[in-house]
């Protein structure tokens, strides 16, 4: 089913914006390491169901309705070569979910340098809101978000952002996920968007 788009507009401040209950499309990107679960959690999004993933060459593009919202969203490969492509999709982005392995501490400086700074510093992502899953939370090794708010420094972001820890093998608070990125881009909290450091 074709949903009821209707057209963006924005207001003094460039925010998006429409009126409340209108349905809108905003871009999501899914970002990461290799192997940090982003492709299961688009498919666990859009199906509703775990699947079996191979490594990502490119990226998978699918919209997921939630609430009055359609994601559009983007899960590009994180492997070495493909994280270089990672700043061709940034134009127009709303919302960025980092996809954290929280099992693999080893690889979390490396994530930061290649994935986290450099979207951070984007001038194309300055408006956009950042949400940090820590991925992989049924293993017994899983880093809280505490910690990784910690080590990743999250206190200092001038950027509207919330972390959570997550399953996607087992859908574990992927509701919770997507309501607050639905909360933080709905007309209501434009002025929240403004204005990150209230939050
Ligand atoms: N234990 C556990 N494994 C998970 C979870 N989410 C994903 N995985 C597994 O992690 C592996 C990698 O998942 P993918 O979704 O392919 O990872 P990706 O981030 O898309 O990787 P690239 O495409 O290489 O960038 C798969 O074997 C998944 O089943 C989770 O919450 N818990
Ligand atoms: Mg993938």
């Amino acid at each position: 089913m074709t949903p009821t788009t209707l057209p963006k507009v924005t207001d003094k401040m460039g925010n998006l914006c429409t009126k409340y209950n209108e349905h809108k499309d905003v871009k999501l990107l899914l970002l990461g390491l290799d192997g940090s679960g982003k492709t299961t959690l688009l498919y666990r999004l859009k199906l509703g169901e775990m699947v079996t993933t191979i490594p990502t060459f490119g990226f998978n593009m699918e919209t997921v309705n939630h609430k009055n919202i359609t994601f559009i969203t983007y899960d590009i490969g994180g492997s070495d070569k493909m994280r270089q492509q990672f700043r061709h999709h940034y134009p127009d982005t709303d919302a960025v979910v980092m996809v954290i392995d929280g099992a693999d501490p080893e690889r979390l400086q490396k994530l930061n340098c290649d994935v986290i700074e450099p979207a951070l510093h984007a001038d194309e992502l300055a408006h956009s809101i950042f949400l940090f899953l820590v991925n992989k939370r049924d293993l017994p090794n899983c880093l809280s978000a505490e910690e990784v708010a910690a080590k990743l420094n999250l206190k200092a972001l001038k950027h509207c952002w919330h972390i959570l820890e997550t399953s996607v093998r087992q859908g574990d608070r992927l509701t919770e996920s997507m309501d607050w990125l639905a909360s933080r881009l709905c007309p209501s909290s434009s002025f929240l968007r403004r204005n990150p450091r209230v939050l």
